[in-house]
């Protein structure tokens, strides 16, 4: 199953140009692609594409494989900005996606600590999401992508905000206990890019390789 934008276009409403104009990305099970760009030159609205948010106004994007599947129950999402839920706990926050995924609420808690314990946050558990750093909070976030068992990730500027010891630490967790599944991650960094199988950089509305 690949996952596929197809000659995309997009116009946002109320805009006279094509952020995007001709896109093109393919994107096999398994592997890692970072997506590199200046500001503005439509990464983000690549990556909206491909998890169903945004509707190309010319183009498609789909799985090649599986047609009827929707983008939005295959991708799960690691935001720049993280959105969790204060309150809870950092085991409730990763659950939430196996709860969504129709586990029971003990399976659910028992694979989320797995996951939480693979990004090193085993010892985390209990503690709020609001007593977390930016570092603690984005592995949480990864943990519940994990945890939804959707086969691609896409990751927007998922280190944006952390120094590089974090952001290390970080892609650890994004890269090493994504197991299986694909990641496109949106960066600025080049340090993300150079642990990716492949790196494209938006120019001019399409992708290229970098
Ligand atoms: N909902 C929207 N309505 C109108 N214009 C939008 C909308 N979303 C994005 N844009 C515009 O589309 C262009 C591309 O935005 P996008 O966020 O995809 O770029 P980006 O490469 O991810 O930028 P950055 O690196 O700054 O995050 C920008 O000019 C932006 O203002």
């Amino acid at each position: 199953m690949h996952l596929v934008a197809d000659d995309v276009y997009v116009r946002y409403r109320k805009t006279s140009r094509d952020v995007l104009a001709g896109a093109c990305l393919r994107v096999a099970q398994g592997e890692t692609i970072a997506v590199l760009g200046p500001s503005g030159s439509g990464k983000s609205t690549l990556l909206s594409v491909l998890g169903g948010l945004v509707a190309p106004t010319r183009g498609s994007a789909h799985l090649d494989h599986a047609e009827r599947q929707s983008l939005r129950d295959v991708t799960a999402w690691v935001l720049q900005t993280v959105n969790v839920l204060p309150e809870r706990s950092a085991l409730d926050n990763a659950a939430i996606a196996g709860l969504t995924r129709g586990m029971s609420h003990a399976a659910a808690r028992k694979e989320a600590q797995v996951r939480l314990s693979d990004v090193g946050l085993g010892d985390r558990l209990d503690d709020a999401a609001k007593v977390l750093s930016g570092g603690e909070l984005q592995r949480v976030v990864i943990a519940r992508a994990l945890m939804s068992a959707r086969p691609f990730i896409l990751a927007d500027e998922p280190t944006g905000q952390l120094d590089r010891a974090t952001s290390d630490i970080v892609l650890d967790a994004l890269f090493h206990s994504a197991a299986g599944a694909a990641v496109v991650v949106v960066t600025h960094d080049r340090a993300v890019a150079e642990r990716c199988n492949r790196v494209v950089r938006i120019h001019d509305g399409v992708v290229r390789p970098a």
